[in-house]
């Protein structure tokens, strides 16, 4: 698991080493770790250090220096390279250290951002150690200018490879917000632990790869503000049949979805759920909806009973509901219910304060808007996607249940915490149909869940697992091609299956 901290409780983990005079060390050691990362990568991109052009965007604080010294060393490895300052004024040392090896020096001016987009258009690298968790309301000034014309100017045709040190510089490290124009990395070498800025909102897509310097202040961290589940966690949340397992001991699941206008949703719905694995599936809903899911899935147990006659042990409530006035009021049921349930789409305008955990909510930034106005929060759909980590954990505490804010980085949070972030999807998975068969994998994975003691937290783990799955399986049917998400039950299966190489041994502790 990537655990994730506020910048500020970074710098408050440095703090006291630095009060024991340790802070030139850890510089070092970040450089060190800076420097390792872009030898590599100029490694593998050319073949060998020597002869490669690099620029480093240096601004005037300590994330500046890192990048400086970073710089010496690179010029040490034969690379030729150019410091382009940002600020007027810079960490002397770096500085010394950066031109005693050689550097060169580009004073940045808004006259000069031409020259220096150049620069950078022409390297085989640019580090970019403009701000780190010192800057303050994004970038301002030339650095600004630069950082707003670089998209158009460095991501065309041959592109330099971008690294941000610590951070992309513009972003929130905190939030994850950019309150301006900020730069793009292709990854981001991060110092003593990775911020929240880095898996959330705007900063989760800026960041890229996220690669981790121990700078040595682990022991100072407290509580991590966001997880992110790696293959072996998620592995751990995946209940397998037991021998002497049968559909009812395994779980069933309840779908109470789709409608005569929307009836492909619950198709879609109920193909992922089976591909995840679930004991049975009970499908609640009109007949033409269950004439059409059992010629999909004839596996499928079709009936238009309610709620509360229903035996299963998870619901999945809300794709394709549309205005049906029985589809709600299963919705309504399966959240009184008690048992843990997933509710989507149009089920989303029947929740209420109040919910209880095992409820998960699964909206995108638009149904999580309404959601919020709905219940009294004056926001606004730009206002969510600028900073989702704030909005999420503000719809958890509202509704008391879990909230599952779907986007680039899928954000789960339990009302009082924990959160999670899972980042693992391809854009092609934007497309209609999409959320039902996630809402299927998150039924199938609760309606099988080993509940012996469910503790606060354990569903948003499983569903920040079931976006997991989602996103990879999403991943594995666009290497055919557009994804389609009546084909996407068969990549689901083939994820699940490789998931098994990741299960822990007997008397290994998975997260829960
Ligand atoms: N501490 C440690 O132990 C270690 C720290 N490490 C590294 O230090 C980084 C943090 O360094 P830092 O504190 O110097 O802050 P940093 O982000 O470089 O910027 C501050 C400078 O920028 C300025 N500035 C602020 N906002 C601005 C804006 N919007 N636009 C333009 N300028 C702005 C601000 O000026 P001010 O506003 O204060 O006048 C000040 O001059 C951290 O990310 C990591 O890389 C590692 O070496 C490991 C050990
Ligand atoms: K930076």
């Amino acid at each position: 698991m990537i655990s994730a901290y506020s910048g500020t409780a970074v710098r408050a983990a440095e703090r006291p080493l630095l009060d024991a005079g340790q802070g030139a060390e850890l510089m070092q050691r970040a450089a060190h770790g800076l420097f390792s990362f872009c030898a590599a990568l100029l490694k593998e991109r050319r073949g060998r250090m020597y002869g490669a052009s690099c620029v480093v965007l240096a601004g005037a604080g300590n994330n500046g220096a890192d990048a400086l010294y970073a710089g010496a060393r690179l010029l040490k490895r034969g690379c030729a390279t150019t410091a382009v300052r940002t600020s007027s004024s810079a960490h002397a040392e770096a500085l010394s250290a950066f031109l005693a090896a050689g550097g060169r020096v580009l004073e940045l001016s808004t006259d000069k951002t031409d020259e220096a987009l150049q620069l950078c258009r022409a390297a085989d690298l640019v580090l970019d150690g403009v701000l780190g968790t010192g800057g303050k309301g994004g970038l301002r000034g030339p650095a600004a200018h630069l950082a707003a014309l670089a998209p158009a100017r460095l991501r065309r045709g041959h592109a330099p490879a971008v690294v941000a040190c610590d951070l992309p510089s513009g972003i929130d490290a905190d939030t994850g917000q950019a309150p301006g124009p900020y730069l793009q990395a292709d990854a981001t070498v991060t110092f003593g632990a990775v911020k929240t800025g880095l898996v959330a909102g705007p900063g989760a897509e800026a960041a890229g790869h996220i690669e981790v310097v121990d700078i040595g202040i682990t022991p100072y961290l407290g509580t991590p503000a966001v997880n992110r589940l790696l293959a072996p966690d998620i592995a751990a949340l995946l209940p397998r049949p037991a021998a002497g397992d049968q559909k009812y001991s395994r779980g069933v699941l309840g779908i109470a979805a789709g409608s005569d206008t929307y009836p492909g949703a619950a198709v879609l719905a109920t193909g992922a759920a089976l591909a995840t694995g679930t004991g049975m599936v009970r499908y609640l809903g009109p007949e033409p909806v269950r004439r059409l899911i059992n010629q999909a899935h004839p596996e499928a147990v079709c009936s238009d009973s309610t709620v509360p006659l229903t035996h299963v042990q998870a619901w999945v409530a809300g794709p394709g509901a549309g205005t049906d006035e029985a589809q709600r009021r299963r919705a309504v049921d399966a959240m009184a219910s008690g048992l843990p349930c997933v509710i989507d789409a149009d089920a989303l305008s029947a929740v209420e304060p109040g919910m209880g955990e095992q409820v998960i909510l699964t909206p995108h930034a638009g149904e999580l808007t309404a959601l919020l106005n709905r219940l009294g929060e004056d926001t606004d759909r730009e206002s969510i996607e600028a900073d989702p980590l704030t909005w999420v954990r503000k719809a958890a505490a509202l509704t008391g249940a879990t909230v599952l804010l779907k986007g680039w980085a899928t954000l789960v949070a339990a009302p009082g915490g924990p959160v999670f972030s899972q980042a693992d999807a391809t854009p092609w998975l934007a497309t209609a149909g999409s959320g039902d068969t996630l809402s299927g994998i998150l039924g199938a994975m609760l309606s099988t869940a080993r509940k012996s003691s469910p503790h606060p937290g354990c569903y948003a783990a499983v569903a920040a697992a079931a976006a997991s799955i989602h996103g990879r399986a999403g991943k594995l049917a666009a290497e055919q091609g557009p994804v389609q998400p009546s084909l996407l039950p068969e990549a689901i299966r083939r994820v699940i299956s490789a998931m098994e190489q990741w299960r822990p041994g007997p008397g290994e502790a998975g997260i829960l």
